[in-house]
């Protein structure tokens, strides 16, 4: 489970976080869904430990990134904004050198190797170096790279962007058969049809803060309206920054 609590941040005189508070529970995906600026890179950068806040807790199963960056970071998974492929391996060879970074080694390391490369479909990509391939392919690869070491939490950031629809589709079917194992997944996005064709819960973050969570059910219900993309610009006040 991930638990943000009372977390803030500010970059000199933007506050970027405003005692931000949520949790996204294990075995569901969570949605962080606010407009360009909102705060949403910010609060996934501190959950795993990339920055600091100047106050609240950021906790995963119970391990504040802010104050145990490093055993937090064990815990999760990241599903990078950009594939940051080393060309010259083979997917086998990045792929256990990011499981050996987790600790992981001997049969277990291989073991887990496999499993993602068999969970992914890779097989036939598995010996061959990344340089040179397609989009979908590099998806893969960068997801089995946030999965080799069997995290407990997967963390993704506008994880879709730029993705085509086959794409897309594998990573969707990837999160929900990841969430059916007890994964607590949390992503961040601005884009609306994402957010409601995968999410459990829906926190809707504006200026910081949180300004509506609840299933895309009780956010409807919440603001009297029928369709989820109408009940997000009642809850912000305004649709700029959303993409439909
Ligand atoms: N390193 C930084 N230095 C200065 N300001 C920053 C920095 N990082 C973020 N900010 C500011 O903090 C606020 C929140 O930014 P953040 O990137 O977290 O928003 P976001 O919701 O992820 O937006 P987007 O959807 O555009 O990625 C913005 O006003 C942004 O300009």
């Amino acid at each position: 489970m991930i638990e943000v609590k009372q977390l803030s941040k500010s970059f000199k005189d933007i506050q970027a976080l405003d005692k931000l508070t949520f949790s996204a529970p294990d075995g569901k995906i969570t949605g962080l869904l606010g407009p360009n600026g909102a705060g949403k890179t910010t609060c996934l950068r501190i959950i795993y430990g990339l920055l600091q806040a100047q106050s609240g807790e950021a906790l995963i199963n119970q391990i504040d990134a802010n104050q145990d960056p490093i055993n937090a970071r064990r815990q999760i998974g990241i599903f990078p904004d950009k594939f940051g492929l080393y060309e010259r391996l083979t997917v086998r060879e990045q792929l256990t050198y990011f499981a050996a970074l987790h600790n992981l080694s001997g049969d277990h390391l291989e073991q887990r190797v496999n499993k993602v490369i068999e969970q992914l479909d890779m097989q036939s990509l598995s010996d061959r170096r990344s340089a040179g391939f397609s989009q979908g392919q590099r998806m893969k690869v960068a997801l089995a790279q946030s999965l080799v070491h069997d995290p407990k939490h997967l963390i993704l950031d506008e994880p879709s962007r730029g993705l085509d629809v086959m794409s897309t589709r594998i990573l969707r079917d990837i999160l929900r058969e990841q969430r059916q194992q007890g994964t607590c997944i949390l992503f961040s996005s601005h884009v609306m049809q994402e957010v409601a064709a995968l999410c459990d819960r829906v926190v809707v973050m504006a200026n910081g803060r949180v300004a509506a969570e609840g299933t895309p059910e009780e956010l409807c219900e919440m603001t009297g309206e029928s369709a989820l993309e109408e009940a997000f610009v009642k809850i912000i006040g305004s649709d700029e920054g959303i993409a439909a």
